[in-house]
């Protein structure tokens, strides 16, 4: 059974459609980022799950329970939903241990104190239960934060944008931290951000939004390999577009050459298309006599960033070839990989 299900859902604000005809699931214990642009609905599905957003078709499920849909609508705090927000929304007067416990009903006050130093060591907070937020870091209130929504055994948690405020320094730890304590703990996640770095340390899956719908959703590898559309493969990293014809079933024409591809190619003989190379599945090979030519050139450290002319085109490449100079003649190949053609 999946813990989360999201079938056929719009919502507005005030007659403008935010979510439309939005489907996702979430499987037990599974992290989803759900990616995208400023103002796409990511927040306003987050808050329709969470119950703080109507819905006005479709229905919102956890564990095969019903929590918005036709003539149903459970309240937040019947949810079992926990939330992390960007701003921690911690209650600044209140001790560290009696944030973690806010929500936290029906335990003695022997079992409120085994929650409490449970919650503080997992998040590795021992010691400062009695503390105030402003006497914490901000990482460490982010924790306080998170010890808190997890308090409650929520079957679901919820976290919008709750790193954008950590410094970038000690982010990806942090990430790694609390991806690791979700997992202990075998709790699904729905994680807001419209950053694609933070989607692929802190998620299992990637749901990118498009418009108030999932253009596309599934692991990040096949998102970023197998893109549906030119949005999902621009959203996830910098990309080539070259015009193509289809030769046969494993090869295609293209400005560079003949490409292989190692997968069938869908399209049929003499097809039309643009072919993606992202820049770092292109090598280059210097020759006097190449067709290409360097026209730019930035060193990375470990790998240099070219930019090549070959006729019309000009073409980005990452290469560990860092002895190549401006104006110095090339060839490129993309060795055989399955060709992504649209
Ligand atoms: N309370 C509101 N009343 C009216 N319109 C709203 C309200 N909240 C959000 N919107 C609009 O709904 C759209 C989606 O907003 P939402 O906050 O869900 O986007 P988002 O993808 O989370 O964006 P961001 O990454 O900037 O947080 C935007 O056009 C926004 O202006």
């Amino acid at each position: 059974m999946s813990t989360l299900s999201i079938e056929n859902v719009f919502s507005d604000y005030q007659g403008q459609v935010i979510l439309q005809d939005l489907n996702l699931t979430l499987q037990q214990g599974e992290i989803v980022a759900l990616l995208g642009p400023s103002g796409c609905g990511k927040t306003t599905l987050l808050r329709a799950i969470a119950g703080l957003q109507p819905i006005t078709q479709g229905s919102i499920c956890i564990n095969g329970t019903c929590l918005s849909g036709d003539h149903v609508f459970i309240p937040s705090d019947k949810r079992g939903v926990g939330m992390i927000f960007q701003d921690y929304a911690l209650f600044p007067h209140l001790t560290v241990a009696d944030n973690i416990l806010f929500g936290v009903k029906g335990l003695d006050k022997e079992q409120r104190q085994a929650r409490l130093d449970e919650m503080l060591e997992l998040v590795k907070l021992t010691g400062l239960g009695k503390r105030y937020p402003h006497e914490l870091s901000g990482g460490q209130q982010q924790r306080v934060s998170i010890a808190r929504a997890l308090a409650y055994e929520p079957e679901l948690l919820l976290l919008d944008e709750p790193f954008s405020n950590i410094d970038s320094q000690v982010r990806n730890e942090m990430m790694l931290e609390i991806r690791h304590i979700l997992k202990q703990r075998d709790v699904s996640a729905v994680f807001v951000t419209h950053s694609k770095d933070e989607a692929f340390v802190f998620a299992d899956q990637l749901a990118l939004f498009k418009q108030g719908a999932i253009a596309q959703h599934g692991l990040a590898e096949d998102l970023y390999a197998k893109p549906n559309d030119r949005y999902v493969a621009d959203f996830l990293g910098a990309g080539n577009y070259l015009p193509i014809s289809v030769k046969n079933s494993h090869e295609v024409h293209s400005p560079i050459g003949v490409l292989q591809s190692s997968h069938v190619i869908n399209y049929p003989v003499d097809y039309q298309g643009e072919m993606l190379l992202r820049p770092q599945q292109i090598e280059l090979v210097a020759n006097e006599q190449g067709k290409a030519m360097i026209i730019e050139r930035r060193f990375l450290g470990t790998v240099c960033h070219y930019w090549v002319k070959v006729g019309e085109h000009r073409i980005e490449v990452k290469s560990q070839a860092l002895q190549l100079s401006i104006g110095q003649k090339v060839d490129l190949f993309a060795p055989v990989h399955p060709l992504v053609i649209f």
